[in-house]
């Protein structure tokens, strides 16, 4: 790490998380986390039911107030920003549970969320999100409720894409969606990887982030405990047992 470290001095990674704390109420959850994203990476955030994954992402967006460390994008400090600056600043989120607006349609959920718009040379617009998910186009006219879970989180990814963010964050992406529909959302992650999209994903299936990620910390009880590159976790079954319990 100290090599990536001194890296960091010349150009800043996209993103920096440095000794982040941040408690809930008196019960302190994160102790000091470290990590980064660099530009076209894919990294994830591993680990077991409540080591701190959501919580880190509630801090980089902003929705939870961070007591100590700092949160850098493109070297500059988004600490204590509220989120719909961190939105416009670049980071886009689609969030556990999807959120989608259950009254509006499809194209009026996706365009309620340009608003809060990061500005880019080649932003994301209808026809965009549409070419990745030609589905959502098909149910366009559909209300957000009038949906399967499947095409909702199209819609979550969707709606964070319409935002033209550098940063893509997903939380729980595939959590209780059947088997091929998962597939499909995998199948998007990868592409919108290629297309150098940086991205932080926490996910529970650990076969497909090792296809799609390059890099991963593995958190437990609020700090990271292993970091390393896919080749690297794919050999280290002692950390996958031990943490992740796979
Ligand atoms: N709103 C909250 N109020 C109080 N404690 C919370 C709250 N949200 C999370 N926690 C606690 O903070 C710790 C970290 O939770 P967090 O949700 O960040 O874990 P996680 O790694 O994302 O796990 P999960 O996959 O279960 O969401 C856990 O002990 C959890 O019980």
């Amino acid at each position: 790490m100290s090599a990536q470290l001194s890296n960091d001095t010349v150009a800043p990674r996209l993103l920096e998380v440095e000794g982040l704390s941040a408690s809930y109420g008196r019960s302190r959850v994160l102790h000091g986390v470290d990590f980064s994203v660099g530009r076209g990476e894919a990294v994830t955030l591993l680990g077991r039911n409540g080591m701190g994954k959501s919580t880190c992402l509630k801090c980089v967006m902003g929705m939870l107030r961070a007591q100590g460390g700092d949160i850098r994008l493109d070297g500059q400090s988004i600490r204590g920003r509220p989120s719909h600056m961190v939105a416009r600043s670049g980071i886009g989120l689609v969030p556990e549970g999807r959120q989608v607006f259950p009254t509006l349609t499809v194209e009026e959920n996706l365009l309620a969320t340009a608003a809060n718009r990061h500005r880019a040379p080649e932003p994301y617009g209808l026809e965009r999100v549409y070419e990745f998910f030609p589905r959502l186009r098909e149910r366009r006219r559909n209300m957000g409720n009038q949906l399967s879970g499947g095409e909702q989180q199209m819609l979550a990814i969707g709606r964070a894409l319409m935002t033209n963010p550098r940063l893509l964050i997903l939380d729980e992406a595939t959590e209780g969606l059947a088997p091929l529909v998962r597939e499909d959302i995998w199948r998007v992650l990868r592409r919108l990887a290629e297309s150098g999209m940086s991205m932080i994903v926490v996910d529970k299936n650990l076969g497909p982030l090792l296809d799609l990620a390059h890099r991963h910390y593995v958190m437990e009880k609020g700090r990271v405990v292993w970091a390393g590159d896919s080749p690297s976790l794919r050999q280290d079954a002692a950390v996958v047992e031990e943490y992740l319990g796979v």
